[in-house]
């Protein structure tokens, strides 16, 4: 029997340091690899894919040489950071059979298209996964509200932030063993309990124009298709 997607257009936030596997810098090879199987579960089922990736993984690691930077210099390297990722994603990919195009919010034309929003969504019609690299193209900004401000965009009926947490705890689950993690909230609570898995400006975003936020680990083998098909996983961040 073949299952039905819960959703037909997902935004998929993709953690920049998942890339990074069990190294401590950059992009691990097997690691891609994996997470683009992951992605083309979804994509097998017909789904529409939106994918809007961090940097962590690379920025984090010239992080030394940004300390004492200004902060907007610091925050456009994070953001080129995230067209090196979208790049090797799309390479990743592409060797997977899933055709992709990427598209950046700061025009570096030799390397991507621009971002240009009816061209994303035709791209998705044409069921092409779309990838956004440098964010919002504004410093001061994450990631995460990217993935909220184009899932907006382009119309996806939920974002889902793969991340390497399995969900949304009362604390950060790296540092507190104790936590306990949430099978839903709403964004209220998220907010009201500052709970750090996605920054404030995203909830807000996301809790004002009333679109749904699964997180889950990417490390999850099937976790992304268990989201997509309806199945309980992870945490549903809701209105
Ligand atoms: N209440 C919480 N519940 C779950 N995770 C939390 C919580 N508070 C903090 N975290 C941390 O948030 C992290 C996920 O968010 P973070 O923005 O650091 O990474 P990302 O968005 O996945 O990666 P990147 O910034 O590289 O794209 C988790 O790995 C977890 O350690
Ligand atoms: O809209 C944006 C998005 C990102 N940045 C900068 O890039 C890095 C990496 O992004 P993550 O969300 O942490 O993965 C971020 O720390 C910012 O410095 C940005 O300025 N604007």
């Amino acid at each position: 029997m073949s299952q039905a997607p819960k959703y037909k257009r997902i935004l998929l936030k993709l953690s920049g340091e998942a890339l990074m596997g069990d190294d401590s810098y950059g992009i691990n090879r097997a690691t891609i690899e994996r997470i683009v199987q992951e992605v083309k579960s979804v994509v097998d089922l017909g789904v529409q894919v939106a994918v809007v990736i961090g940097g962590g993984n690379i920025f984090r690691g010239v992080a030394p040489a940004a300390a004492g930077m200004d902060r907007a210099t610091a925050d456009y390297m994070g953001m080129l950071a995230t067209v090196m990722n979208a790049l090797a994603l799309q390479d990743a990919m592409r060797h997977a059979g899933i055709v992709s195009r990427v598209q950046s919010a700061l025009t570096i034309q030799q390397v991507a298209e621009p971002y240009i929003r009816g061209k994303a969504i035709q791209y998705l019609e044409e069921s092409k996964v779309v990838i956004f690299g440098a964010g919002t193209g504004n410093p001061f900004f994450t990631t995460d509200t990217a993935a909220a401000l184009r899932g907006m965009e382009v119309g996806a009926d939920i974002v889902l932030k793969a991340t390497k947490v399995d969900g949304v705890y009362t604390d950060d689950p790296k540092k507190n063993p104790d936590a306990v993690r949430y099978h839903t909230l709403t964004f209220d609570e998220a907010i009201g309990r500052n709970l750090k898995v996605m920054d404030a400006t995203a909830f807000a975003l996301c809790r004002d124009q009333k679109m749904n936020l699964c997180v889950f680990s990417i490390f999850k083998q099937g976790a992304l298709k268990r989201v997509v098909l309806g199945e309980d996983e992870g945490t549903l961040v809701h209105c």
